[in-house]
């Protein structure tokens, strides 16, 4: 197995730092291919994958807090939340952590914190278009999708398809879930969703968030 070596090798290729903050800019979204360092996405892939072998997954559901409800008619993948609790996971998390700073830096953001999840979508699963940010939801301001399968097949399904934010039936890019690809776009504004998979479908979905409070109570990540 390679193994990472965060002191040698970035784990975000950085020319893709800069390409994220302009793409967004210009026009809510950025795609790029072979971004996340190759020994980094097979660990965290490995990781995915042992975690759906040993029943260690949670199935998704929409909505938070009260309003949490399972939804296979709407996504049907499973999902485990980004605690640290690996090497990989750090440092995915700490890569996040620099492009968060890039991202304040240019764009004022104010980005104060990073949720993410590993997502495993078994075949025939989808998630039908969305906005990642939906009351309560309303603090997330940029959505990041790191993708770990090695060698994707052409008709393997599961592409993730962005819309075109003033025309929601309108495609504008199409995103193969290649090992090493990385996705980013606005969440208030840019439709997009999963086309069912035909196979099983890896995946890390982030998002930068600015803090928030609902109804006077602070709302912390997740
Ligand atoms: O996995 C993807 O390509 C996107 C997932 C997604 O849209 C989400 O989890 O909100
Ligand atoms: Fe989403």
């Amino acid at each position: 197995m390679m193994a990472f070596d965060a002191s040698t090798e970035p784990a975000l290729c950085q020319a893709a730092q800069v390409a994220v903050v302009d793409a967004l800019v210009e026009q809510g979204w950025y795609v790029g291919q072979g971004v996340i360092n190759p020994a980094l996405c097979q660990a965290l892939h490995r990781e995915l994958l042992h975690m759906a072998e040993h029943d260690a997954l949670e199935e998704a559901g929409i909505g938070r807090g009260q309003q949490h409800h399972l939804r296979k008619d709407i996504r049907g993948d499973a999902i485990h939340w980004l605690d640290r609790e690996s090497e990989a996971q750090r440092h995915y998390l700490n890569a996040m952590g620099e492009l968060q700073q890039s991202l304040n830096q240019a764009l004022f953001l104010g980005l104060f914190e990073y949720e993410a999840h590993f997502a495993h979508y078994p075949a025939g699963a989808f998630y039908q278009r969305h906005l990642d940010s939906f009351r309560g939801r309303a603090n997330r301001v940029i959505s990041t999708v790191g993708y770990l399968n090695p060698n994707w097949p052409t008709d393997g399904g599961g592409e993730m398809v962005i819309y075109h934010p003033d025309a929601p039936d309108q495609e504008v890019a199409r995103v193969t879930p290649e090992a090493g690809t990385f996705a980013c776009f606005l969440s208030e504004t840019i439709p997009h969703e999963v086309l069912p998979t035909h196979r099983s479908r890896a995946s890390i979905a982030g998002w930068f968030r600015r803090n928030a409070s609902l109804g006077g109570v602070l709302d912390p990540a997740r």
